[in-house]
């Protein structure tokens, strides 16, 4: 069979890796009856969600073994960490995705040629939180 003649269609690339680690946190503005209130842990899994205008070769947005230096932090700083030597205000879901974007796009960023779209958070199963990076 022939496929040299099926279209490409006009669109966009975006690709995501999935990073996770154990933290410890509370949310201390909470109510002091609320269950988060308290000091407890999540297994806490992170997406990066990258996107090109044009992919580099050999067909990638970026190498995902190139962001390797995001698990390397994620490794270090975050994990068996308790949140709150990190973040200054409540750690949620929310901030941390939007915490752990402005890393990623301080540091890991300049060496790729993907852009960051989004970093979602995931605390448990059921429960996650998605920032989504302002158009640049
Ligand atoms: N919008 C948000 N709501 C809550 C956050 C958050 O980060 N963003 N965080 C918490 C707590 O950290 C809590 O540990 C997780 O909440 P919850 O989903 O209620 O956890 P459970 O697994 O215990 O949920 P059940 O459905 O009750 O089993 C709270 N809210
Ligand atoms: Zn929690």
């Amino acid at each position: 069979m022939d496929f040299s003649t099926v279209p490409l269609p006009s669109g966009k690339h975006t690709i995501g890796k999935l990073f996770d680690f154990e933290a410890g946190h509370r949310l201390p503005s909470l109510a002091p009856e609320h269950k988060c209130s308290r000091q407890h842990g999540h297994s806490y899994e992170v997406e990066v969600i990258l996107t090109a205008s044009e992919l580099e070769d050999p067909g990638f947005v970026t190498d995902f073994g190139d962001l390797a230096p995001f698990k390397k932090f994620l490794d270090t700083e975050l994990d068996h960490h308790n949140l709150h030597e990190i973040m200054p205000s409540d750690p949620t879901s929310e901030r941390l995705a939007q915490f752990l974007a402005g890393w990623f796009i301080q540091n890991v960023e300049p060496g790729i040629p993907g852009r960051l779209v989004a970093v979602r958070v995931r605390e448990t199963e059921r429960s996650w939180a998605r920032f989504d990076v302002a158009e640049r």
